[in-house]
Order: C-alpha cells, then sequence, then structure tokens
C-alpha cells in the first residue's frame, strides 16, 4: 500500500459500465475500512480492444493481463476482477486479499416480449460467444422438446441486448450479475434455474487482488473476504484447473450450502462438461464438509474432476471455437 496516509489508495479498473461500476463498490468500501480516498485507475485490457471470440483468442486472462501487469509495476495498488475471468493458475507476486459475498450466480435471459426460455419457439435464435452456455441451453431446449439456434456475439452488455430490440435476435444470455451491478436486472426475461444451467465457474463473484509483499493492504482488504465465497468458488476453479480447461471452454460449475434446518454442513459442487451441440453432457454432483481451507476447497473440486474425467469429460472439451 502506497505508504503516504494522506495519498489515495489507486485501483485499477477496466473502463467498461460493469467493470466501473464493480471496481466503485468495493472502492466505496475500502474507503470506509481504511478511512483513505480510493481513486480509480482506468486501465485497458486486450479483451476490451480485440475483436476477435472469446473462443478464438484462447479466453484465458484476456481482461486480467494489463491490470496484473499495472499492480506488478506499481501503477496501481489493487485490482478488481471479475472472478469468472481470471486463469486458475496465480501468479506468486499477487494474492487475492479479498473474494467478497457473491451476487446471484445465475444466467439471465433477456429475450423479446418478456419470453422465459421456456416460451421460446421452435428454432428461436439465441445470442452467446460462450461454448457453455451454448452447449447446455442446446441440452436445455432439447429437454423441452425443442431445437434453438445459437449465434456467436461479443460485446458490452448495451450491444449483446441490442441485438433484441432491434429483432436480429429473439434472446441473448447474460450473467444476472452483471445486469444486476450495472442496474438493469429488471431486463432479464428469465433467470434459468441452475438445474438447467450451471454457471460458468466463479460467476458473479469478484477477485480483489494486490501485491503479495502488501501486508498492510492486504489485512484491510481481507474485511471484504465472505469465507463462504471463497470455498465455493476455490472449489469450481480446482474443477476447472483439474479439467485442464480454460474460462473459453464448455464448463460449468457451482458450489453451494447444503442446510439441514438452520444448520449449514455441507457444501455442494456440481459440475457439467458438454459439447458444442447439447448432444452429450457429463454432469455429476458431489458433496462434502464446508471446507474450512484452502486445501480442503480444492479437494472437493479435484474430487470431482476426477469423477467426471473417468465419466469422459476430457472428450468432451477438444471443441472451441464456434
Ligand atoms: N466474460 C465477461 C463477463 N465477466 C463477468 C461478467 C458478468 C459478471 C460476473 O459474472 O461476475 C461478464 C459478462 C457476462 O457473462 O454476461
Amino acid at each position: 500500500m502506497n505508504p503516504r496516509l494522506d495519498q489515495p489508495l489507486r485501483l485499477g479498473t477496466r473502463r467498461s459500465k460493469l467493470a466501473m461500476s464493480q471496481s466503485g463498490h468495493v472502492a466505496e468500501a475500502v474507503r470506509a475500512i481504511t478511512g483513505r480516498p480510493v481513486e480509480l485507475v482506468e486501465i485497458t485490457t486486450y479483451g476490451d480492444v480485440s475483436r476477435e471470440s472469446l473462443s478464438q483468442i484462447g479466453g484465458t486472462g484476456v481482461f486480467v493481463t494489463a491490470l496484473r501487469e499495472a499492480l506488478v509495476r506499481g501503477e496501481v495498488d489493487f485490482a478488481v476482477h471479475s472472478l469468472k475471468d481470471l486463469p486458475t493458475t496465480q501468479p506468486d507476486d499477487l494474492v487475492i486479499a479479498a473474494m467478497p459475498q457473491r451476487e446471484d450466480p445465475r444466467d439471465a435471459l433477456v429475450a423479446r416480449d418478456g419470453l422465459t426460455f421456456e416460451q421460446l419457439p421452435d428454432g428461436a435464435r439465441i445470442g452467446t460467444g460462450s461454448p457453455r452456455r451454448r452447449s447446455q441451453l442446446h441440452a436445455y431446449a432439447k429437454s423441452l422438446g425443442k431445437v434453438i439456434e445459437t449465434v456467436a456475439i461479443r460485446g458490452n452488455v448495451d450491444t449483446r441486448i441490442g441485438f433484441v430490440r432491434n429483432g436480429e435476435l429473439d434472446a441473448v444470455v447474460l450473467a444476472a450479475a452483471g445486469l444486476n451491478r450495472i442496474g438493469r436486472g429488471d431486463e432479464a426475461t428469465d433467470l434459468i434455474s441452475v438445474d438447467n444451467m450451471l454457471p460458468a465457474p466463479g460467476q458473479g463473484a469478484l477477485a480483489v487482488e494486490c501485491l503479495a509483499s502488501d501486508t498492510d493492504l492486504i489485512s484491510a482488504l481481507a474485511e471484504l473476504d465472505d469465507p463462504y465465497t471463497r470455498a465455493a468458488v476455490t472449489a469450481e476453479r480446482a474443477l476447472l484447473g483439474a479439467l485442464e480447461a480454460g474460462c473459453s471452454a464448455p464448463v460449468g460449475a457451482l458450489a453451494d450450502l447444503l442446510a439441514d434446518g438452520q444448520i449449514v454442513n455441507e457444501m455442494r459442487l456440481r459440475g457439467v462438461v458438454g459439447t458444442l451441440d447439447g448432444s452429450t453432457l457429463v454432469q455429476l454432483s458431489t458433496t462434502g464438509p464446508v471446507p474450512q481451507s484452502y486445501d480442503e476447497a480444492m479437494a472437493l473440486g479435484r474430487e470431482l474432476a476426477d469423477e467426471m474425467l473417468a465419466k469422459g469429460a476430457a472428450g468432451l472439451m477438444g471443441e472451441r471455437s464456434l
């Protein structure tokens, strides 16, 4: 942490509406904890300028590398990332000092005429650039006895919803958390149950990252950490890492807490991998005691990955491009 107590802490952020909103909330919380002003420093990442599809450019790290470089160069004191955009390997010189309480992890449908997924007609055109969404949307449609068409799109929330408003597509799928954070949650026409579509590992959660050597800042940021979110997201990311899949792979995962009455006693981890056309899915779940450490959360994720690999998960992850 910049040692001059009268100097603002510098928070590195992407400049999209979503990133600015996430960073603004974290900045406010850090200001309250430390009593110091927090200044937003806008940084452009490769993912913001490239127009290639994320599955083409590989996905992993395209939104975070420039932020991490600014941290390492000492240009900013900390950065806020969407956890689902973070590669599963952590650089030695940086730490995730906080994972604040997660927002809604579900995927949201924004469809024409207020339609839910079940109400979409046979042949509906749905925009998404995500192999994970594509795979599960096709499988979900099939379970309802219909066929849909998925169309590869990219761009910010306005651009994506624009395809529905201008009549080019019947619907688009976005993270509910993203819509909520920019104050557009009411535009969702359906929140897709996680029983029909598992979110990306870490979806809806944020990572607050700083230098591993910045011990004062690490202890201040620790106040923002939610241990349940951290345990859940760690297990989901361990699954993703053990499947050797990146954020552009057709992998969904969600860990949640199971309660017996008022008492939370177990964590359940669900995972899915599928072909892009949704014709074959490997979908499994495992349950264990609520992880009390990083190692226990990692073990839960790896255990499920081993079971999924034994059921042929690796063979389904080959096809990436849309
Ligand atoms: N890959 C882009 C991205 N990264 C994080 C979010 C949404 C917010 C979140 O999941 O925390 C989005 C947009 C989307 O998937 O609709």
